[in-house]
C-alpha cells in the first residue's frame, strides 16, 4: 500500500535539495499515485555542519554532523525518508534506522578548480589549495608537496564563492556535486581515479528509513541499483574495518566489471608523507567481506602508526 503522505527530510543546501528532488522525481515516476498534490512533502532540516563554518568537520565531530539531525527527525517520526550523500553517512547507523536504498551511482571523480592553472600539476609552487578534507589534503600533498593546504569550509556554493574571492588559489570538489548544481562545466580538470582515489561512496545517494517501515522500504525497490549498492557496501566495509572516521584520511573505490568486484583502498598520514594501499577482488555478492578484508590489510600494513592516525 502506498502511504497517503511521504515526508522527505533533507539539508537545505542547493546540492542537498537537488539530490532530494531527484529522489522525489524517481518516486513519482515509479508510483504515479504520488504525483497527486501534497502526497510528497520536502522537509528542510538545518544541520550543525551547515551552521558551523569556521572549523574543519574533523575538529567538530566528523561526518555524523551532516546526518545526525536528519536521523533524529526520522526517529521522532517528523520525516519518513532522509536523502544523503552516502559519503556523509557514518559507518554505524543508530538502532532502528537503515539505508534502505542506494540509487545508481554518479561519477565518483574529483574536479579541480582554480584561477591560477588549468591542472593541479600546473599550479605554481607555493599555491594554496583550499580544502578541509583530510583525505584531499593528504592526497594533494603527496602529489605536490610544494603546495599549501588552506582550510575551506561550507557547502559547495560557499566554497566556490570563497575561491572566487581569492581565499585560496584552487580547490577540489566532487564532480557529481558540481553536476547536481548544474555547474559541471566549471570543472577545469577532472582527475582520474588512478591519480586520486575518491572518498568512500563518493557519488552515491542513499535513502535512510526506519527499519520498521516495511511498506515504505518496499516502495523504494524500483529506485535501487544492485551494483551501486555492492560497490558502496565494499567501500563502507573497508572503513568499518578501519574504525574509519573523518579523522583518518581514507580513499576507496570499488568497481564491478564482467561480474567481478575489484576494490582499491588507500590510507594516508594527514601530511601525505606516508600511505598504505590494499586491494581486493571477488564476487559482488561478497562485497562486505572483500571490503572488510582490505580494511584489515590496511590496518595491519600501517602497524604501530595506525593508532596515531586515530588521535
Ligand atoms: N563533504 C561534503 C560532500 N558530501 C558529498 C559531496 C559530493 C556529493 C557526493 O559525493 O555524492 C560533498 C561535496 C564535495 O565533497 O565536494
Amino acid at each position: 500500500m502506498i502511504p497517503d503522505r511521504l515526508r522527505i527530510g533533507t539539508r537545505g543546501s542547493d546540492m542537498a535539495l537537488a539530490q532530494t528532488h531527484l529522489v522525489r522525481d524517481r518516486l513519482k515516476a515509479a508510483w504515479p499515485e504520488l504525483t497527486e498534490p501534497g502526497r510528497i512533502e520536502i522537509v528542510v532540516i538545518n544541520t550543525i555542519a551547515d551552521r558551523v563554518l569556521d572549523r574543519p568537520l574533523s575538529a567538530i565531530g566528523g561526518k555524523g554532523l551532516f546526518t545526525k539531525e536528519l536521523e533524529q527527525a526520522l526517529l521522532d517520526g517528523r520525516i519518513d525518508l532522509a536523502v544523503h550523500s552516502m559519503k556523509d553517512v557514518e559507518t554505524w547507523l543508530p538502532d532502528g534506522l537503515e539505508i534502505a536504498c542506494i540509487l545508481p551511482r554518479d561519477d565518483p571523480r574529483e574536479a579541480f578548480l582554480s584561477h591560477k592553472a588549468k591542472r593541479l600539476a600546473d599550479l605554481p609552487a607555493g599555491s594554496s589549495v583550499g580544502t578541509s578534507s583530510l583525505r584531499r589534503a593528504a592526497q594533494i600533498l603527496e602529489m605536490r608537496p610544494d603546495l599549501r593546504i588552506a582550510p575551506l569550509r561550507g557547502n559547495a556554493n560557499t566554497r566556490l564563492r570563497k575561491l572566487g574571492e581569492g581565499e585560496c588559489d584552487a580547490t577540489l570538489l566532487a564532480l557529481c556535486g558540481l553536476r547536481r548544481l548544474g555547474m559541471a562545466e566549471i570543472a577545469q580538470e577532472i582527475i582520474s581515479t588512478a591519480e586520486m582515489l575518491p572518498s568512500v561512496a563518493q557519488g552515491a545517494l542513499g535513502i535512510e528509513c526506519r527499519s520498521a517501515d516495511s511498506a515504505l522500504i518496499d516502495l523504494l525497490t524500483p529506485l535501487r541499483c544492485v551494483t551501486s549498492t555492492q560497490r558502496v557496501q565494499a567501500e563502507r566495509a573497508l572503513l568499518e574495518a578501519l574504525d574509519g572516521s573523518c579523522r583518518t584520511p581514507v580513499a576507496a573505490l570499488a568497481e564491478i566489471e564482467h561480474g567481478r568486484l575489484s576494490l582499491s583502498g588507500l590510507l594516508f598520514t594527514p601530511d601525505g608523507l606516508k600511505r598504505w594501499s590494499a586491494t581486493g577482488e571477488g564476487a559482488p555478492a561478497d562485497a562486505h567481506a572483500i571490503g572488510f578484508a582490505a580494511g584489515q590489510a590496511l590496518r595491519e600494513a600501517a602497524g604501530d602508526l595506525y593508532a596515531s592516525l586515530l588521535q
